[in-house]
C-alpha cells in the first residue's frame, strides 16, 4: 500500500441517513465508508474508517494518524466550534487533512455554524458537496501522494 488515509467523522454522524435527511442526504456512515474504500483501495490506499461522539477518542484517532499517514479527511461535525482539545491534536499531524462538511456551513440556519475552529489548521476545506466530498477529498490526497 502506498499509504493509509484516515477518514475521521465526528458526533452525530453515525446516524447518516437517519439524521436530518433533507440536510445530510440518505446515505448511511456504512454507504460513505464504502465510497470512500472504493475511491481509496484500487489507487493502493488503504482506509481507516472511524465515527465517535466522544471528544477524547477523536483526539486519540488524530494521535494514531500523527505520523506517517498518507493523509486524513476530517468532519468534525459538532466539535468544528468548540474542539480545541482536537484541534491541538491536528496540529501536530505530518499530513494534508482536508476538512469536509456534507452541508455548506455557511449557507445555514445560523451564522455560528460557519464558524470553524480547524479550518485555520487544515490544507483544505470542502463544504456542501454532500458526502461527495470525502471522495474528492481522498482523490485530492491520492493525488498529491503519488506525485513524484
Ligand atoms: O454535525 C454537523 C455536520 C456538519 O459538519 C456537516 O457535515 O455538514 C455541519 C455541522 O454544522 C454539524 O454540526
Amino acid at each position: 500500500m502506498p499509504g493509509t488515509i484516515h477518514v475521521l467523522n465526528g458526533p452525530n454522524l453515525g446516524l447518516l441517513g437517519q439524521r436530518e435527511p433533507h440536510i445530510y442526504g440518505t446515505a448511511t456512515l456504512a454507504d460513505l465508508e464504502r465510497e470512500c474504500r472504493a475511491i481509496a483501495e484500487p489507487a493502493g490506499f488503504d482506509i481507516v474508517f472511524h465515527q465517535t461522539d466522544a471528544e477524547h477518542e477523536m483526539v486519540h484517532f488524530f494521535h494514531a494518524a500523527r505520523l506517517g499517514a498518507a493523509g486524513i479527511v476530517f468532519n468534525p461535525a459538532a466539535f468544528t466550534y468548540a474542539g480545541y482539545p482536537i484541534l491541538d491534536a491536528l496540529k501536530m499531524c505530518d499530513c494534508p487533512i482536508v476538512e469536509v462538511h456534507i452541508s455548506n456551513i455557511h449557507r445555514r440556519e445560523a451564522e455560528w455554524r460557519s464558524k470553524s475552529i480547524m479550518t485555520q489548521a487544515v490544507t483544505g476545506i470542502i463544504s456542501g458537496l454532500g458526502i461527495d466530498g470525502y471522495g474528492l477529498a481522498i482523490r485530492h490526497i491520492i493525488r498529491l501522494r503519488s506525485q513524484p
